[in-house]
C-alpha cells in the first residue's frame, strides 16, 4: 500500500516543503499521489494552488490538497509531517484522535522547544511532546517521531535554490522513508540517528540569531557576527550536554545542515535576525519598539520563534543554576527583555 502523507501546517515553511513533498508524492509509487495539507482557508490553495498569505508567488504542486479540518487531513495517514509554530500545537493533536493509521510515523519540522512549567523548567523536545500526546489520545502504539532540521530559509527552498537538510531519526529505516519523501535534486536530505541533537540545534539557533540581528542593527561587521556564531554554537552544544546528557547527542550532528549550516543561514537571512536588527536600531535611536509590534509590522502574519525560546532558555538555565555557563544566551536575553543597561557613573 502506498504511504498516505498528511502535512499539518501551511505557513511559510509548511508551504515551501509542500513543493518538495508534492513532487515526490506524485513521482514515486511509494506514496499516494494526493497529499493533504491542513489549512483553515482551503479555497486559496485548492483553486489557486498558491498560498497567497504565507508563500506568495510560488505555485504549489496540484496534488497538494488543503483541508480545513485536521481530523480529515490525517484520516488514514501513515506519514505525518508537523510544521506549525509550536505554541499553536496544543489544541490540534487531540483532534487527530483515532484518525491516523496504526503504525503511522511522524516527522516534526518545528524549530522550538517547550519547557516544564514549574519545578526545574526542564526542556521538552517537541517531538517527544507530540509522541506522548498522540499515544495518550489514540491509546495506540507509539508514533515513531523523526525531525527534519537544516539551513532552510523557506522562501529560498521554495524558489528551488539548492539547500541541504538533516533528518534526525531513531530508526534508520524510517530515516530512509523520510529522505525519500523530502529529497529532490535541489533539496539534499541526509539522515542521522540523533533526534535530540538535530532538534535542539534547530530550536537554539533561533536564540543566537537574535544576537546576530543585534550585531547588524548596531552596525558591527562580519568579525563580530562570526564571534556570535562561534560562541553560540558552543552554548548550543553545552545546552544539549547540560539538559540532554542522557540522549547521547553526537558531536558530528553539529556539523550537519541542522547544526552549523542552519546557524549561519539564520544569522544572515532569517526572520529572527531581521526583527532583532530592527529592535536594536530602534533602541539605538531612542525609539524602542516591542517585539510583537515588530513581528506584526515585518512578518505579515508569520511568527517569530527566537524570542519565546530565549525567554524559556533563560528560565531553564536559571532554574538549574547554570546562568554563568551561558554568557551569550544571558546577554541576548538581557538586551531583548531586560531593557537597555542603565548608565554607570
Ligand atoms: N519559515 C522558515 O523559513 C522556516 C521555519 N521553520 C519552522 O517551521 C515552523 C513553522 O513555521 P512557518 O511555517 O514558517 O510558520 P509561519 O511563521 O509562516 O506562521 C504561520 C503558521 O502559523 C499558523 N498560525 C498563525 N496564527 C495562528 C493561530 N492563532 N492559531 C493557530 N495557528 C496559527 C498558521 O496557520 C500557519 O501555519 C516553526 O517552528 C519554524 O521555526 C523551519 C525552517 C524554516
Ligand atoms: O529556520 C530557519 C532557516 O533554517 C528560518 O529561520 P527564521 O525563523 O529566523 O526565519
Amino acid at each position: 500500500m502506498p504511504e498516505k502523507v498528511a502535512l499539518i501546517g501551511s505557513g511559510n515553511w509548511g508551504s515551501a516543503i509542500a513543493t518538495k513533498i508534492g513532487v515526490n508524492a506524485s513521482a514515486c509509487a511509494d506514496f499516494d499521489d494526493k497529499v493533504y495539507m491542513w489549512w483553515v482557508r482551503p479555497a486559496l490553495i485548492n483553486e489557486k494552488h498558491e498560498n497567497v498569505i504565507y508563500l506568495p508567488g510560488i505555485e504549489l504542486p496540484h496534488n497538494i490538497v488543503a483541508c480545513p479540518d485536521v481530523a480529515t487531513c490525517v484520516d488514514g495517514a501513515t506519514m505525518m509531517v508537523f510544521v506549525i509554530p509550536h505554541n499553536f500545537l496544543a489544541p490540534i493533536v487531540p483532534k487527530m484522535e483515532g484518525k491516523f493509521a496504526k503504525g503511522a510515523i511522524g516527522c516534526s519540522l518545528i524549530k522550538g522547544i517547550e519547557f516544564e512549567k514549574e519545578g526545574d523548567m526542564k526542556p521538552i523536545l517537541i517531538s517527544d511532546l507530540l509522541q506522548a500526546e498522540m499515544k495518550k489520545s489514540d491509546g495506540a502504539p507509539v508514533v515513531d517521531m523523526s525531525v527534519l532540521m537544516g539551513a532552510n530559509v523557506a522562501n529560498e527552498v521554495a524558489k528551488g535554490d539548492f539547500a541541504e537538510a538533516t533528518i534526525g531519526c531513531t530508526k534508520p529505516e524510517n530515516g530512509l522513508k523520510w529522505c525519500k519523501l523530502f529529497n529532490t535534486k535541489d533539496f539534499a536530505v541526509q539522515a542521522v540517528t540523533d533526534v535530540a541533537g538535530a532538534e535542539l540545534c534547530g530550536a537554539m539557533k533561533n536564540v543566537v540569531a537574535l544576537g546576530a540581528g543585534f550585531c547588524d542593527g548596531l552596525g558591527y561587521g562580519g568579525n563580530t557576527k562570526a564571534a556570535i556564531i562561534r560562541i553560540g554554537l558552543k552554548e548550543m552544544q553545552k545546552f544539549c550536554k547540560v539538559f540532554y546528557g542522557d540522549r547521547q547527542i553526537k558531536d558530528e550532528t553539529f556539523l550537519e545542515s541542522c547544526g552549523v549550516a542552519d546557524l549561519v543561514t539564520t544569522c544572515f537571512g532569517g526572520r529572527n535576525r531581521k526583527c532583532a536588527d530592527i529592535f536594536a536600531k530602534n533602541i539605538a535611536a531612542g525609539t524602542p519598539k516591542a517585539w510583537d509590534v515588530i513581528e506584526a509590522e515585518e512578518l505579515n502574519g508569520q511568527k517569530l520563534q527566537g524570542t519565546g525560546t530565549a525567554q524559556d532558555v533563560m528560565k531553564a538555565i536559571k532554574a538549574k543554576g547554570v546562568v554563568d555557563a551561558f554568557p551569550l544566551f544571558s546577554q541576548i536575553h538581557k538586551i531583548a527583555f531586560e531593557g537597555p543597561p542603565s548608565p554607570t557613573h
